[in-house]
């Protein structure tokens, strides 16, 4: 059953691009020049392979190889066996990158312009050249003995253009579709301007020069990431209802000249550009927003709003790193509240709550800014000190312990006076977090021992247990 299913769904994928690579094929054998839809299959390939795995190449390796197998059904068999290869790799391999590439940048989230632009270096103009080079390839040996066939290099840079137009239109469109949110938010205002400013790119590249017609990409890109409108909306109707129009107009494929022709596939293009790359940044925009907030919770307590266990020791392999590496000392402290479990049973544990937050904020607002809070769990704490060796500590836990014990902390039925004990520990090479908390924590439960709200050190605690 589960090979049926497998087995299916590659004939799905393997049917899905042979059917787009024919209507390709059929405009682009329709008319002189290159571009026509052929970007229809190079961006579907990618997409498919970012979202199903690598099962797909199969599916498109094979489905190149019947397609060109007809297209090349009237040449010479060793030439025509060689250029079914060449170009069936070529394909494959366009696929490949693309969706490898996409795969890793959609997955980290395209947020800065100097993303999007390795994401195109990558994912786009790399595996376009590589398959335009490599199909170019293909069509002059198949024609060498043609001397009035294309040239190499236009050629090439047909491919390599209409499949760059491929990738960048069909993965943002797809993934944008397949991962769309309902959320009402209006899109890019200036979409008026953008539609504007792209039929003209269209229109100048149909009149003056055909290439400039790539400019739509650039545009729309500066477009949707530099404005914010509501009129989008209509622009992009009226674009589409144009395009539509001019595609309605024209009455059969064949009857179609070579300039409508032209601007008809190029704004089609254009329009999935826009809206594309619309939908995609809005789709970003929220799952970075998203991911800071999940990040946020995962490292964060929710009542003090200190670093917790986890990512204060984190904090502290990192601040070890940099004392082996600069040797500038670094202390720690546990802090714990003496007799928390009194204020919980006398006061409530909403009260126990509030002096947890007082005490997180007091210890924050007289340590310095480079000084690191955490709370290790339930009334115990961790401050790290870099640039103190532990006498250093010792003097400004002291001071905090004096300061904390004698202004009273604000519960809602009483004033109270809290105290808490700390153990320090200095790190010395060669030492790790493990080692480190445990001394720190000998330290506390020593302060502990001998009578509560105290600090206590390494040597001093050795030296009393000697006396
Ligand atoms: N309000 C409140 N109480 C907490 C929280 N986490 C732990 N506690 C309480 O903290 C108390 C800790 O009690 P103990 O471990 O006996 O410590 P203690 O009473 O401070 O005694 P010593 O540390 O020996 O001075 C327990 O009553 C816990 O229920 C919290 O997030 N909020």
């Amino acid at each position: 059953m589960h090979w049926h299913k497998k087995t299916t769904t590659l004939l799905i994928f393997g049917g899905l691009y042979y059917f787009l690579a024919k209507i390709s094929l059929f405009f682009f054998t329709s008319s002189s020049n290159t571009l026509w839809l052929l970007w229809l299959p190079t961006g579907l390939g990618p997409y498919l392979y970012y979202r199903y795995g690598s099962r797909v190449l199969i599916s498109i390796f094979f489905s190149c190889l019947f397609i060109h197998y007809e297209t090349t059904f009237n040449y010479e068999k060793n030439l025509q066996l060689l250029n079914i290869l060449l170009n069936s790799i070529a394909e494959t391999f366009l696929v490949f990158l693309s969706g490898t590439a996409a795969c890793y940048f959609l997955s980290k989230g395209i947020e800065k312009p100097k993303q999007l632009f390795m994401a195109f270096i990558i994912g786009c103009f790399l595996p376009a050249s590589i398959y335009a080079v490599l199909m170019s390839l293909g069509v002059h040996l198949l024609n060498s003995n043609h001397p009035e066939t294309l040239d190499f290099i236009p050629t090439a840079i047909s491919y390599g253009l209409s499949s760059i137009l491929g990738v960048l239109l069909i993965i943002p469109l797809l993934v944008s579709i397949t991962r769309w949110e309902s959320e009402s938010e209006g899109i890019t205002l200036s979409w008026l301007v953008s539609t504007i400013v792209i039929l003209t790119i269209i229109l100048t590249s149909f009149c003056v020069v055909n290439w400039i017609i790539f400019l739509t990409i650039p545009a729309s890109i500066f477009l949707v990431y530099g404005s914010k409108s509501f009129f989008s909306y209509a622009s992009v109707f009226c674009s589409i209802s144009l395009y539509i129009a001019i595609a309605i107009d024209l009455h059969s494929v064949e009857s179609l000249n070579k300039e409508w022709f032209f601007i008809l596939s190029f704004s089609i293009s254009s329009s999935f550009s826009v809206i594309a790359l619309t939908l995609q940044k809005r789709i970003l925009k929220n799952e970075s927003t998203l991911r800071k907030e999940w990040q946020n919770r995962a490292n964060h307590d929710a009542l003090t709003g200190l670093m917790n266990r986890s990512a204060i020791v984190d904090c502290l392999q990192g601040h070890i790193e940099n004392f082996e590496e600069t040797n500038i000392p670094l202390s720690i402290s546990m802090i714990d509240i003496d007799h928390f479990k009194d204020v919980n049973d006398n006061f409530g544990h909403a009260a126990g709550d509030l002096v947890l937050q007082q005490l997180s904020h007091r210890i924050n607002s007289m340590t310095r800014k480079t000084d690191v809070l955490g709370r290790l769990g339930g009334e115990e704490f961790l401050l790290l000190l870099p640039g103190a060796n532990s006498e250093t500590a010792k003097r400004v836990l002291l001071n905090l312990n004096k300061s904390i014990g004698s202004n009273p902390f604000f519960l809602s039925e009483s004033d109270q006076y809290i105290t808490f004990s700390a153990g320090i520990a200095e790190a010395s090479y060669g030492c790790s977090v493990k080692s480190l908390l445990e001394e720190a924590d000998k330290n506390l439960y020593y302060a502990k021992r001998t009578g509560r709200n105290r600090v206590s050190l390494s040597n001093e605690h050795q030296l009393n247990d000697e006396q």
